[in-house]
This record gives C-alpha cells, sequence and structure tokens, in this order.
C-alpha cells in the first residue's frame, strides 16, 4: 500500500472541557474517496480543521503529504460549510473562483485576462460558466456551494476537503456533483461530509463513521443496522435509484 496522504494516530482534541475527537486513527490513500458521517456535533468539522491545521491536536499527530498541515496546507482544497460563508460581500463569482488562483502564489493583482481565462474550465465543469459576473450575493443556494467547490478546484489541489458540500442542492444537482466528485479523485484525493449516508454509499470507497470516536467501514460494509446502534436516527440511510 501506498503511503497515505492523511495520517492521524491516535489524535485527541478538546475545546475547553468538551471531548470532540477521542483517540482517532485514520488513514487516507491516495485517490481515495472517502465518506464521513456521523451525528451532529459529533466532532466532524472539527476533524477536517485538524487536517487543515486550522487546529493543533492535544495529543497524537496528524501528518498530511507527509509533513505538518501547515506546511502542506498549499496543497489542500477546502469548502467549508455553506452556513459559515458571508457571502455578503459585492464581489462576483469570477472574483471568488479567481481568490482559490491566489493560493497558487503565482497570481498578482489585478487580474490579467490570462488569469480570468484560466478558470474557465473550472467554471464549466461546475455548470456555473454563465453565472460568472453575477454578485455572489445574488445567487441561489446551490449555486454558491458549485462557486465554492470551484474556488477550491482553482488551487489544484492535490487533496479536496468537502464540508456538506451539498446541503443546499437538489437532489439532481447532489448526483452531478458526486459524479464530479468521482471523476476528481482520478487527479486527487477526496474526503466528504456528508449526513446522507444512502447516498453517498453509491459513490465513495469508504466511510469513516465519526461520533467522537471514528470506525471505519468498507461501503459495503454499512447497515441501517450498525448506523443506528452507533448514531440513533440522525443519519438517513435511505437507498436511492439513479
Ligand atoms: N469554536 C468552537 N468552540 C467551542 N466548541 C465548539 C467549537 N466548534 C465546535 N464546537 C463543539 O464541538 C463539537 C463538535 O462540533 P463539529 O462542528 O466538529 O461537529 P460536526 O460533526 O461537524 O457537526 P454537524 O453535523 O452539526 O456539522 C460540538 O459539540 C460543537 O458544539
Amino acid at each position: 500500500m501506498s503511503q497515505p496522504v492523511i495520517s492521524l494516530d491516535q489524535v485527541s482534541f478538546a475545546f475547553g472541557t468538551e471531548h470532540v475527537l477521542k483517540n482517532v486513527s485514520l488513514d487516507v490513500q491516495p485517490h481515495e474517496f472517502l465518506g464521513l458521517i456521523g451525528p451532529n456535533g459529533g466532532g466532524k468539522s472539527t476533524l477536517l480543521r485538524l487536517i487543515l491545521g486550522l487546529l493543533p491536536p492535544q495529543s497524537g499527530e496528524v501528518q498530511v503529504l507527509g509533513t505538518s498541515p501547515r506546511k502542506a496546507a498549499r496543497q489542500l482544497g477546502y469548502v467549508p460549510q455553506f452556513a459559515r460563508f458571508a457571502r455578503a460581500f459585492p464581489i462576483s463569482v469570477e472574483d471568488v473562483v479567481l481568490m482559490g488562483r491566489l493560493k497558487r502564489g503565482r497570481m498578482l493583482l489585478p487580474w490579467r485576462r490570462r488569469d480570468r481565462d484560466s478558470i474557465t474550465p473550472t467554471l464549466e465543469r461546475l455548470g456555473i460558466d454563465h453565472l460568472r459576473h453575477k454578485p455572489v450575493d445574488a445567487l441561489s443556494g446551490g449555486q454558491l456551494q458549485r462557486v465554492l467547490i470551484a474556488r477550491a478546484l482553482a488551487a489544484e489541489p492535490r487533496i479536496l476537503l468537502l464540508d456538506e458540500p451539498t446541503a443546499s442542492v437538489d437532489r439532481d444537482g447532489e448526483t452531478t456533483l458526486f459524479e464530479l466528485f468521482s471523476e476528481l479523485k482520478r487527479e486527487m484525493t477526496v474526503m466528504v461530509i456528508s449526513h446522507d449516508l444512502g447516498f453517498i454509499s453509491d459513490y465513495v470507497d469508504r466511510v469513516a463513521c465519526l461520533n467522537k470516536q471514528l470506525i471505519m467501514h468498507p461501503t459495503e460494509a454499512v447497515t441501517a443496522d450498525t448506523i443506528n446502534q452507533l448514531y440513533g436516527e440522525q443519519v438517513q440511510m435511505v437507498h436511492h435509484h439513479h
């Protein structure tokens, strides 16, 4: 097996006295598509923030691409939870996506024509090229989520981390996006937080179930019973037919 691109070894984390992650160990392989599920408050977003180097573990070790999360930060694409993105800025879709290119560290403001052209394939891939000049505060929730995904991809990351990227997207849109994530795994490693196990199990290679502690499952081994025993009824377990 090749060197994991994300490796957590016995990681624990608490906010004050509230223990959020307990002895979490996880290895994610190159080009793996991993689903992360678990109840509200189970620690999923916190785990992503540790991988991003935004929070330090209190004990244990996090390694990303064989180094510290901070050193690997430029190689990471992050799509934050939609609700956490303040969108009351008078800037266009194009500007938000170009912000992703800034991370590559080879761009100079103001944007040149070449810079603007460079994001066209990404906008087309997400089906949002026609929205390019719209202000982001005029977008629907689903459109904004696509813009945030395009911004992360514009940085040409080796690892893409997505925190509930389809929360505001309708079922057809969700299918389209998960088909895109499946395609992207040829180019990068993809890790996605979701509440909808029944849906994601058609796409992901493995499922990590997190409720302070983390348990890994091959996708086909996760049943409604396992989920209900571990996490109660909060995770949807509906199988969808495409
Ligand atoms: N900045 C913070 N300060 C204090 N406590 C926090 C902070 N961020 C998160 N928490 C707490 O840590 C716990 C885990 O939160 P986290 O956001 O990681 O869960 P989650 O699994 O992503 O939940 P959800 O499915 O609701 O998004 C929660 O109890 C939350 O209240």
